[in-house]
């Protein structure tokens, strides 16, 4: 079938789908279209990552699938730095097949790909291009390689689809066809679609998505010689600001490399925040010293308002209610079977281990006008309750 003949809204279709590059992205993907119901083939350079991404459900090795098996889109999910030549490579290879790639930057890709066309012998033609569409999966994890794979990991969290754009001229590259199947592949997998141009998306990541890994993995450098005393006190406050600081050096190199200028931009900001502060704090209480300290948490209130809540939601404040529970096996679901019994929607929920101690905390966000009654409800039917 070829897609740019054939939307997807004309009948249900489940084209077959290669993943390029069967890392945790790839794997996710492949696990998420195979419980979708498509043929999903799988080919990455480690053999041990395409057998593990097999094994493990995410479809079948591209050479064990029957020869005249051909996919009808391609999504390479290989670091940044290889997928400019992968998408390359995978339109010359499957000359009627849509190409997507899901790297977490775009505007350099797209470079790279214009520029392979430019060159009078090459394989790849602006034509090819037609076929193309970049696009980001806002959803990933501190974890690399296949083992780490969740056929879920994309449910209602944010897709970025980035048709290709001629910087040069604004003409439009990808075909609208290949955009609805690239946009048709993130709701398949449980995705909220958004449009983007390149550029727009790579400062618009550069903020939200690259700003935190640097502040994660700065705040976190600081521990490396910390006594064990003190890491022994450590509460959420640290886990909240520290879990992505386990991401793997290598990809956030090639990320941070090819987004460069946008997060400068934004670091230079940082800089003149962190001078101020610094220099307040050298003499806290001289005259506007707190009401500095109290600006600069106050203009965090006011930022992290600006947050989506779950599903991409406008930001909403939901009440916190901790449940101190055994650290022992059904737990959790007794609590939430003792919740929904109350008949009280849980909007958002954590699961948080207490240091040296044998308990866990089920944090319940609801609706803040249910979560007094909750409280006492959980409380009388004996579980011991924390308001925060
Ligand atoms: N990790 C995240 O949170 C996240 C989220 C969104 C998007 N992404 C993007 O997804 C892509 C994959 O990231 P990941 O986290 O799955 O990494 P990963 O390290 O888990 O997997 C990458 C895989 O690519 C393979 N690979 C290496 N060179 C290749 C090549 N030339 N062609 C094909 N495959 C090749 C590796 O063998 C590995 O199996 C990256 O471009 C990344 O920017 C990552
Ligand atoms: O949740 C995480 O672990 C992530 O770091 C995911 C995250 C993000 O910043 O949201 C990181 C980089 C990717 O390009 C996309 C998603």
């Amino acid at each position: 079938m070829n897609l740019l003949t054939a939307t997807p809204a004309s009948v249900r279709q489940t084209p077959t789908v290669l993943i390029r590059g069967t890392g945790l992205l790839g794997t996710s993907i492949g696990l998420g279209l195979r419980a979708d119901g498509h043929q999903v083939l799988l080919s990455d350079p480690s053999a041990t990552a395409q057998a593990i991404a097999a094994d493990i459900g995410a479809g079948t090795i591209l050479e064990r699938a029957a020869a005249e098996t051909a996919p009808e889109i391609v999504v390479v999910a290989a670091p940044p730095e290889a997928t400019a030549a992968e998408v390359a490579a995978a339109l010359v290879r499957f000359p009627e097949a849509v190409v997507l790639d899901i790297a977490s930057t775009k505007a350099e890709i797209l470079a790279t790909l214009l520029h392979l066309t430019q060159d009078d012998d090459a394989a790849l033609t602006r034509t090819d291009l037609s076929r193309y569409v970049g696009t980001h999966p806002m959803a990933g994890r501190e974890k690399s390689g296949p083992v780490a794979a969740r056929g879920e990991l994309f449910t209602s969290m944010p897709w970025v689809i980035c048709p290709a754009v001629d910087p040069a001229t604004g003409e439009q590259l990808s075909a609208p066809q290949a955009v609805e199947w690239a946009e048709e592949l993130g709701r398949r997998l449980g995705a909220t679609v958004h449009q983007m141009d390149p550029v727009r998306h790579d400062e618009s990541v550069a903020l939200i998505s690259h700003l935190p890994q640097i502040a994660a993995s700065l705040v976190a450098s600081r521990l490396q010689d910390a006594p064990v005393s003190a890491l022994a006190l450590a509460g959420n406050g640290l886990r909240d600001v520290t879990r992505i600081a386990a991401s793997d050096p290598g990809l956030w190199v090639q990320i941070l490399s090819s987004n460069a200028r946008p997060v400068v931009e934004i670091l230079y900001g940082l800089r003149q925040d962190m001078e101020r502060l610094i220099s307040t704090l050298e003499a806290p209480r001289a005259p506007g010293g707190q009401a500095d300290i109290a600006q600069l948490i106050a203009e965090g209130n006011s930022g992290v308002t600006r947050v989506p809540g779950k599903h991409g939601a406008p930001p909403q404040s939901f009440a916190v209610l901790t449940v101190i529970v055994d650290d022992k096996p059904g737990q959790i679901a007794a609590v939430l079977n003792d919740v929904a019994t109350i008949g009280v929607n849980v909007e958002d929920l954590r699961m948080e281990h207490s240091a040296g101690h044998q308990v866990g905390m089920v944090e319940l966000s609801v609706l803040p006008g249910r979560r007094d009654e909750l409280a006492d409800a959980m409380t009388e039917l004996g579980w011991k309750v924390v308001l925060s």
